[in-house]
């Protein structure tokens, strides 16, 4: 392995690191860690217990679920005692970097020794490594089930944001709601106002996600995207599903065509409390949206490429904020990069993403079954099942929209080794085995890294003061050759930069978890 820029293991200042007693990398490493392993243990003896008797395959299944509940309870010992890193004994691709690296950057090294980063990373390579020893488990998603579950109950948030997205402004009018906004173009107050309402909920959408919801409360995750969304379930809930909800962009401005109707109904806003997306513009610690917003107007069929994160609810405004973009003009190409292996619990794996949308074009049919690598999940109704025509119709119709720009290459999925390497994003640029990857991401416009464990890596996960420029944490990712970037992030680790002097020292006196909570968030840009 060629020799690299900069040594992964020895960041620009010192790493977060398990070792700190106290740190959010310590909890992680002593309870969070240990309660995941587990429910992948509960994960696969569930989906062994349900093998048919009539797989001919059962027996030998079985045997090499076993095998695998023997290994992850190992990795859980290790862990839990500090044992040496050892190195990976599978034949994935990218074996061979992950085995220099350990031996070269991490001899004598462990768990609690090494970075955070680092150790986080090279337990959920070990989870892969687990299942790739099998025959007929390879493929498995041991996370699968728990994003499906927390999913559901998204229901509600992903129906009406749908039905907004989708339904007609009145009656007379075929177009949908979104469609009149960008209609005026790029310029226009409603694109803008678009923009500026979906890049929160996009930002917003990484807020539930289940590696940090040891147990998920679903009532809890369903009331929180019921906060973010207030206004709209508002709009939903009194029975109203088409657009006259007045306090959201998507569907006031310009949809009666007239400027005027559109100011008069700012000005009754002036009256009214703000909004749960306005509220929470608060807690939007560094808040990059405006120069974001200069960016992407300037942008005419552009290429934006977006880092993905967790599946679930975020992937869906992900996808919602990405088709704003192809359908105001700004893009024409939006390629999505996922992971190449189960990750973090909820990262999105190229399942995920088709599974996600064959889920809204398929609202209310019947179906056969889901197919995970085994035969042990089926469902005979469809996910998303809401009881009203029009609810169906949008989640349909929004669904029959992505798989055509799936189709017609106005997105892409991708995967790359790199995203689920032990490497910071430093490395992006130097790194042999991520050149592909940098030489094609280059052509594009802007990249989008949503989530905690992309601002992680684009910061090199290490103790910045808070004041640090976004800019200048990011290292080589803020130079000439490289294309605009955004990370949308809501703070789920003890790593911050970015913020204005002051800021910290304020909302460490409002909530001392600030830094973990996930109620704090920063939209950081790099021109
Ligand atoms: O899904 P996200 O936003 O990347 O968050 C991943 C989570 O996992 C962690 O990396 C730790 O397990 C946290 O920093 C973060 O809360």
């Amino acid at each position: 392995m060629t020799t690299l820029s900069f040594d992964p293991s020895h960041p620009p200042k010192a790493p977060l690191s398990g070792s700190n007693c106290g740190s959010f990398g310590y909890t992680t490493l002593q309870r969070r860690l240990p309660v995941i392993v587990s429910k992948i243990v509960d994960d696969v003896y569930r989906a062994y217990n349900a093998l048919s008797d009539t797989d001919p395959l059962k027996a030998e299944k079985e045997q090499e679920a076993k095998k695998i509940i023997e290994t992850i309870g190992g990795l859980r010992y290790e862990l839990q005692r500090d044992k040496p890193f050892r190195p990976f004994t599978d034949t994935l691709p990218d074996v061979e970097e992950w085995n220099q690296t350990l031996a070269k950057y991490y001899p004598n090294s462990s768990w609690y020794k090494a970075s955070w980063l680092f150790s986080e990373c090279y337990l959920y390579r070990r989870v892969k490594e687990a299942f790739a020893l099998t025959q007929h488990w390879r493929q498995y998603d041991p996370f699968f089930e728990q994003k499906q579950t927390v999913f559901k109950s998204s229901q509600k948030a992903v129906v009406a944001i749908a039905v907004q997205l989708m339904s007609p402004t009145n009656e007379n009018d075929h177009l949908s709601a979104l469609d009149v906004l960008v209609s005026k173009g790029p310029e226009s107050k409603g694109t803008r106002e678009a923009f500026l309402e979906l890049t929160q909920i996009c930002l917003w959408g990484n807020a539930t996600d289940l590696s940090l919801l040891d147990n998920p409360d679903l009532e809890k995750v369903e009331e929180l995207q019921r906060r973010l969304m207030g206004n709209r379930h508002q709009a939903k809930n009194s029975g109203n599903s088409s657009n006259t909800n007045n306090d959201s962009s998507l569907s006031t401005s310009e949809d009666s065509s007239t400027v005027n109707a559109d100011q008069s109904q700012r000005e009754h806003r002036e009256d009214q409390e703000p909004t749960e997306l306005e509220k929470h513009a608060e807690k939007i610690l560094q808040n990059d949206t405006e120069l974001l917003w200069q960016k992407v107007k300037a942008m005419r069929n552009g290429r934006v490429d977006i880092i993905l994160d967790n599946a679930g609810f975020e992937l869906f405004v992900d996808l919602v904020f990405a088709d704003y973009l192809v359908r105001a003009g700004f893009a024409s190409t939006v390629d999505f990069h996922a992971k190449n292996i189960p990750w973090f619990v909820s990262d999105v794996i190229p399942f995920d993403f088709q599974w996600t949308i064959d889920q809204l074009y398929k609202a209310g049919e019947d179906e056969d079954k889901d197919n995970n690598a085994t035969d042990t999940s089926a469902t005979s109704t469809s996910f998303f099942n809401p009881s009203d025509v029009n609810e169906q119709k949008a989640l349909k119709d929004l669904g029959k929209r992505w798989q055509n720009y799936l189709q017609q290459g106005v997105w892409k999925v991708g995967t790359h080794d790199f995203w689920t390497s032990c490497f910071a994003f430093y490395h992006l640029p130097s790194l042999p085995s991520a050149r592909d990857l940098f030489q094609d991401m280059k052509k594009s416009d802007l990249w989008i890294f949503k989530g905690d464990l992309n601002y992680r890596k684009l910061v090199y996960d290490c103790q910045w003061p808070t004041t640090t420029p976004f800019t200048e944490a990011i290292g080589p990712l803020s130079g000439k050759d490289i294309p605009s970037l955004v990370s949308f992030r809501t703070c789920k680790a003890d790593v911050v930069v970015g913020l204005k002097s002051g800021v910290k020292e304020e909302v460490e006196k409002k909530a001392k978890d600030w830094m973990i909570s996930g109620e704090y968030a920063v939209i950081s840009f790099s021109p």
